[in-house]
This record gives C-alpha cells, structure tokens and sequence, in this order.
C-alpha cells in the first residue's frame, strides 16, 4: 500500500487562464492505493457525499487506467468539491504519484503531470494541467503543451471559500470566445510581471500580475460578493485578489504580516453579502508527498 498527500491548487492567479498553477500550503487530499485486480474506489472526508465512487466517473479511476495501474483507492478528502481549490485534481495529483509508486512505473514528476490531467477531462471536459501541475510538482508551476516549469515560491496568501458551489464545468461555459487586443497586451503584461514575481518570491509583483480583463469579469458574476471581497482585501493591505481556479473560492496575495487582518476582512465582506465561507491562512508550498 502507498499513501500521497496531494495539495490542494489555484489556478489561473487571474492572468494565466489554464497556465498558471500554484500548490496551497492547505488543505489537502490523503489517497491510498493498494494493488487489485479492478479499480474500486471509497471516498471518505469533506463533501464526499458529492463524489461518484465510480471509476467512470471519478478522477483517479482516469489516472488508473491511463497507468494501466488497477487498484483498490481510498480518498480521504480535504479538499471540497467545486471550490476553485484543485479538488478534483487534488485526487488524480496523489493517484497518479501513488500509483506509479505502487507500479514501479519510474516516470518522472513531470511525466505524470498529462496523466493526472485525464482525470480533469473527466469531470470538467478538459484535460487542464494547470491544477495537476503544482499539485504534483508543488511551488508556482506554468503548464504548457510541451511541459511544466516549476518555481519554488512562498508567497503567503489568504483562500477564501464562500458556502456555494461554482463547477468547473458550469465556469468554463462562460469563458468569453475572443478577446479584445488591447485586453491581451494588458493581460500578457500581467502574466509576465506575476511570473518575475513569483521568480523573485515578491509578494508585491505577484499581485500586480494577478489583474486580468479577459476570463474573471465573466466569472465574478458567478460569485455573490465577489466585488467586495475583493476591495475588502485590498484595503486590509493584500497585494493582488482574483478568483481562485473557476471559483467560489477567491485568492489574495500578501505580505506576511498583513495575512490575518485580510482573512478577517474577506470573511466579514461575505458575510454582508449574506454568504457563509472559510479562510485559508496559507502559502506557496509542497507537492504530492509520499508516505509508504
Ligand atoms: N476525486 C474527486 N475529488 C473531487 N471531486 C471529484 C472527484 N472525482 C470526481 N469529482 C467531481 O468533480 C467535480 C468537482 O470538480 P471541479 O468542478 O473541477 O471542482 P474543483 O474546483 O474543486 O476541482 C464534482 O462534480 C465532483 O463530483
Ligand atoms: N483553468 C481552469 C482551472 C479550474 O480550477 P478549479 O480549481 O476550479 O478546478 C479553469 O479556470 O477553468
């Protein structure tokens, strides 16, 4: 038997709509793999009410077949369903370390990044990388066609997850089909300053690459109080604030000693706009580790 820890992920970091990746201090998936004839899967933990068991159907029977790898999985969720924090990926991310463990497949961390990633074709339509990536990698990961650069960063940074549900699925239908090319100037710019940030591990320069005119307009009419979160977070001092994954959840980037005072404030923004949510005190940390 293998046991990986996945972490979960937000993606995109506003300018980098399924490039950008960033692997979350917490919360986290347990998954364990034993070797069996055929998949079968039990989910246990935060929202698995909501998670088919059926390898169809569920993330890390995709990971099993595509590594040709049947076996008996336990998820142990950490990671709530539908929350922009990587959930679904967070499970394929440790089935595919644990099961390449448990096979001796001898494939590299990046080599699983594109086979963790048919798990998220599974629930979303696409095989987006960009949660998978810094799942398994860790630090802030761009996940391209032909591969993945990892950096190691720990920018501090709040996750605030309100009490609705946004899916993957439904967020992407509302991803604009064309962009305007003053959008994409301004946008490209962003990415590329987040990107130097994230290199330098500034907080600072991260935020001001978290801006993007394309993709999180759409998206932010998704998420009741959005728009005062957002303000909310800038005022307490946060660097940069944009929509975590698809949603619900938001992402604010920040210095260290300002983290605690926008958690309070983000939470306090939701809860005038009538929404229940959690916030995640985190950074920049780990990926996938494993525990035999
Ligand atoms: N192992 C899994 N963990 C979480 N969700 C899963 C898993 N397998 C399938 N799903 C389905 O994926 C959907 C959640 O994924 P998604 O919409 O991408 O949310 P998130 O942003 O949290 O990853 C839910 O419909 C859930 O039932
Ligand atoms: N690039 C994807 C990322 C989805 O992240 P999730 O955490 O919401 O699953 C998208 O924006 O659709």
């Amino acid at each position: 038997m293998v046991t990986v820890r996945a972490p979960a992920t937000s993606a995109n970091l506003g300018s980098g709509f399924d490039v950008f990746g960033a692997a979350l201090g917490r919360p986290a998936d347990i998954v364990r793999v034993e070797k069996a004839d055929r998949t079968t899967i039990d989910v246990t933990g935060v929202g698995s009410q909501y998670i088919p068991e059926d390898p169809e159907k569920n993330t890390v029977g995709a990971v099993a077949e595509a590594l040709e790898a049947p076996a008996h999985i336990e998820i142990d969720k950490g990671v709530r369903p539908a929350s922009g924090l990587g959930s679904s990926a967070a499970s394929a991310a440790a089935a595919a370390v644990g099961l390449n463990e448990l096979y001796d497949r001898g494939l590299s961390r990046e080599a699983l990044v594109p086979i963790a990633a048919e798990g998220e074709a599974v629930v979303s339509g696409a095989a987006h990388a960009d949660n998978v990536a810094p799942s398994i990698m860790g630090g802030f990961t761009i996940a391209r066609s032909d591969g993945v650069t990892a950096v190691d960063a720990s920018i501090p940074l709040v996750t605030c997850l309100p009490e609705v549900v946004v899916s993957t699925r439904d967020a992407r239908g509302v991803v604009p089909d064309g962009a305007h090319m003053e959008d994409v100037v301004e946008v490209v710019g962003n990415a590329a300053t987040l990107a130097v940030g994230m290199a330098r591990d500034d907080p600072g320069l991260v935020g001001r690459g978290m801006d993007d005119s394309i993709v999180t307009p759409a998206r932010a009419e998704l998420i009741a109080g959005y728009e005062a979160v957002r303000s909310a977070a800038f005022d307490a001092g946060a660097t940069g604030v944009t929509i975590s994954g698809a949603g619900p959840a938001v992402i604010a980037a920040c210095h260290e000693r300002d983290r605690q005072t926008i958690a309070g404030t983000m939470l306090d923004a939701f809860e005038d706009a009538g929404v229940d949510a959690r916030a995640y005190q985190t950074r920049i940390g780990r990926g996938a580790e494993v525990f035999e």
